[in-house]
């Protein structure tokens, strides 16, 4: 489902966030990304959605080389791909059902399915009953399965999550890692970085450890260190 190629990516500066990477990663598996801050870590997930374009190596989402991707098709590859963020990023002026419908609405999707999925996935995450609110409105823990329910609600083929529970309590961080879950046991592809210990070693998922911009430990069933 993702490949990457001796990947190097240097920033403005010569700094190196990602040298030489190799990764592979099937349909279905569910990975963390963990290192210390500066490590690289975001800088994957982003080049994965063409955020950033390495300098060397190649990048295969879905069997595509995506650095051969022309720019007007980009947009066709972030479909395939849903986007978590430690900060949530949801449009403070729209309601938690126009945010999640927003995600439709921009790939054109028909009003009608629009109005059948919005309910749905807002259903699926737990959050139903807070349609109608802003998320001004809302807990930490309720924007980010807004967010979460924006990212999925198009059933994309791979889900990047960058810090999703880093402003999260432990409790509230337990029930996202528990949707996570389940959109993962759906066939989902699950990429998150993360610096939560606990999670990663409750979890025992796929591993990739990276250090200083190298894939330092790739284990299945790993731990965070
Ligand atoms: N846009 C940018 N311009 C210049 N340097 C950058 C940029 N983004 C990241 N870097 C640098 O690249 C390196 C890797 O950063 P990256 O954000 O990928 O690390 P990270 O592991 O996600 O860190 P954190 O855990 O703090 O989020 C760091 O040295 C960082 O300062």
């Amino acid at each position: 489902m993702i490949k990457l190629e001796n990947v190097t990516k240097t920033y403005k500066g010569d700094v190196v966030a990602l040298r030489k990477a190799s990764a592979d990663i099937n349909k279905g598996e569910f990975v963390f990304l963990v290192g210390a801050s500066g490590s690289g870590k975001s800088t994957f997930i982003r080049l994965l959605n063409k955020e950033e374009v390495p300098e060397e190596g190649h990048i295969y989402v879905a069997g595509k080389d995506i650095g051969q991707l022309s720019s007007w098709k980009v947009p066709y590859l972030r479909r395939n791909i849903g986007c978590v963020f430690q900060d949530f990023k949801l449009l403070m002026n729209k309601t938690v059902a126009e945010n999640v419908a927003f995600a439709l609405e921009v790939i054109g999707r028909p009003r009608h399915v629009v109005r059948t999925q919005v309910p749905a996935i807002l259903e699926l995450v737990g959050l139903k009953n807070k349609m109608g609110r802003y998320p001004h409105e809302l807990s930490g823990g309720e924007q980010q399965r807004v967010s979460i329910a924006r990212a999925f609600v198009n059933r994309p083929l791979i889900l990047l999550a960058d810090e999703p529970t880093g402003n999260l309590d432990p409790t509230t961080s337990v029930g996202i890692m528990r949707l996570l879950d389940r959109i993962n046991r759906t066939g989902t592809t699950v990429v998150m970085a993360t610096h939560d210990r606990g999670i990663v070693d409750t979890m025992r998922r796929r591993v990739i450890e990276l250090d200083r911009g190298n894939i330092v430990r790739d284990q299945s069933r790993g731990v965070y260190e």
